[in-house]
């Protein structure tokens, strides 16, 4: 479904993606791993047009993605969270969660405002997807307060839903159980299970390896920049490459 070929990232000179290769097969959950500074972060920016690689193709259902803008990415059906939250805190968790609809909704949504009868129902239609995407995140309850008052781990799922509301074919996860604690974690993963078993494709950015392991179906390691192993959870948990990468850096910061 993703395809990357030679992803390269410099930034001043200096390399954030040296060649990176893989794919993300369609109806699976990837999950990309490595240390902190890896380019983790970097690779995602990429696929989703907030930066542009220095050289190197990303393809998405036939459509090469390095030259497109944020917004046409986004309309090719590729939604993502952020590490660190992107809500509006004033704005209440529905209208948080429409503002993943934007693309569809066009100019209806002022337009509606005009209060064409035909508007208007395209309006109770967007609102009513948002609602659906609410309970399926277990947020219906919370639908009219503003984002602000939530507890984090709320938070984290609204981002959820919002990326999910608009049925992408592929959700980007950039560390969405980071900062949550031990049942806030198991809520989010739960959710988690569920997009998978329902087929949703998945490209995770995650340093929770419990979580990892349990739900990725391909784990793609970067270090400094590089590709070093791909494989299952089991393969890449025993790779040797993979164990120095992690155990160098935890004696380095140690
Ligand atoms: N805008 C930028 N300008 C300069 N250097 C950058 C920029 N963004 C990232 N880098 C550098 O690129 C490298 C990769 O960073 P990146 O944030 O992609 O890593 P990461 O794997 O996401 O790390 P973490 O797990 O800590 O979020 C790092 O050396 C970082 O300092």
């Amino acid at each position: 479904m993703l395809h990357l070929d030679a992803v390269s990232k410099k930034f001043g000179g200096l390399p954030a993606l040296d060649r990176v290769g893989f794919s993300v097969p369609r109806g699976q959950v990837t999950a990309l791993i490595g240390p902190n500074g890896a380019g983790k972060s970097t690779l995602i920016n990429c696929v989703t047009g907030v930066l542009a690689p220095t050289s190197g193709s990303i393809r998405f259902a036939d459509q090469q993605l390095v030259g497109q803008p944020s917004h046409a990415i986004a309309r090719l059906g590729i939604a993502r969270t952020f590490q660190n939250l992107k809500l509006f805190p004033r704005l209440s968790v529905l209208d948080n969660v429409l503002t993943g609809l934007t693309c569809e909704a066009g100019r209806s949504l002022t337009m509606a405002m005009l209060r064409l009868p035909y508007l208007r129902h395209r309006e109770r239609r967007l609102k009513l997807r948002a609602l659906e995407a609410l309970d399926r995140f277990e947020l219906a309850d919370k639908a009219r307060l503003p984002v602000a008052v939530l507890a984090y781990g709320d938070k984290k799922r609204v981002e959820l839903a919002r990326a999910c509301v608009s049925e992408p074919q592929l959700v980007l996860l950039d560390e969405p159980v980071a900062g949550l604690n031990v049942d806030e974690t198991a809520a989010v993963g739960e959710q988690l299970k569920r997009l998978r078993a329902a087929g949703q494709t998945l490209l995770l950015v995650e340093h929770d390896m419990e979580l990892v392991m349990e739900i990725a179906d391909q784990v793609v390691v970067l270090d400094s920049g590089r590709c070093i192993a791909r494989g299952t959870p089991d393969e890449v948990r025993s790779n040797p490459l993979v164990l120095e990468a992690y155990l160098g850096r935890m004696e380095a910061t140690a």
